[in-house]
């Protein structure tokens, strides 16, 4: 069985940081630190209104991650020619509203197709590999495909906001169908949002999910913990349940 691959958001070290306007917490320095800890890649999202990610963190991140970057942002003409300047290893498409206190929901592929089509084959002939944030929906799914993209990532914010065990349950098994539908028709499957130390295992026990996206959990531990230990936590807890040990 493959391994599950970590990739470590640091927007909300920014968001400390844009807090006050000062320079420091550093989310370039959190990401050093989170590789040297354990993550397989950096996840940061350059959202339209710059809330927390600013474009130097994207120019020096671009620079300094060691693993790879995986640079989230909306289907906008002015984020694909940013990517492109950038060079980042990864663009996740993601859907973006001013007013949302966080991402609310997956991509609409399927209405915006032609859109996301022409953002997709724009940013894969400057070399970078192209996920699109979607819900567990097999139509959704398809419309990945037909607008080129090799990686999705599933929205596990339902799965992670559910009220009770049963809704959590029912959430688990749609990313389940939905990750195991999309790997048999060639695509590889991230997931990501909303995802913590209790609800985390079930996700990464999936195999066909080859990286799991996790930000606001690990910065909040890393508060209480240092970045290392909330890193290499996190970590030994998805590698346990890939194993089937937890
Ligand atoms: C797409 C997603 O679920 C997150 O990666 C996104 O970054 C959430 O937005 P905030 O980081 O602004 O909460
Ligand atoms: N795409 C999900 C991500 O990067 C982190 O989301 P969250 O863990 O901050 O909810």
């Amino acid at each position: 069985m493959s391994d599950i691959l970590l990739g470590v958001n640091v927007d909300h070290i920014a968001t400390l940081r844009q807090a006050r306007g000062t320079s420091y917490p550093d989310p370039v320095l959190a990401a050093g630190v989170a590789e040297l800890s354990g993550a397989d890649g950096i996840t940061i999202h350059l959202r339209e209104d710059r809330r927390h990610i600013i474009d130097r963190d994207v120019a020096v991140m671009s620079q300094t991650v060691q693993t790879r970057l995986n640079l989230e942002m909306a289907v906008t003409d002015e984020m694909v020619e940013i990517a492109c300047q950038h060079q980042p290893h990864f663009v996740c498409l993601v859907p973006e509203k001013r007013e949302e206190l966080t991402t609310e929901g997956g991509l609409d592929v399927v209405t915006h197709v032609e859109k996301i089509t022409q953002a997709v084959t724009k940013l894969s002939e400057a070399g970078i590999q192209v996920s699109l944030f979607i819900d567990p929906d097999y139509d959704q799914i398809d419309a990945s495909i037909a607008a080129g993209a090799p990686f999705i990532e599933l929205h596990t914010g339902h799965y992670a906001d559910a009220e009770n065990e049963a809704e959590q349950q029912s959430e688990l098994k749609k990313i389940a169908a939905a990750a195991s539908y999309a790997a048999d028709k060639g695509l590889k499957v991230n997931a990501g949002h909303g995802l913590h130390y209790h609800n985390v295992s079930p996700i990464a026990a999936l195999p066909e999910i080859i990286e799991l996206n996790i930000g606001h959990s690990i910065i909040a531990r890393a508060v209480m913990v240092g970045m290392d230990k909330a890193v290499s936590e996190m970590k030994t807890l998805m590698v346990q349940a890939r194993k089937g040990c937890a």
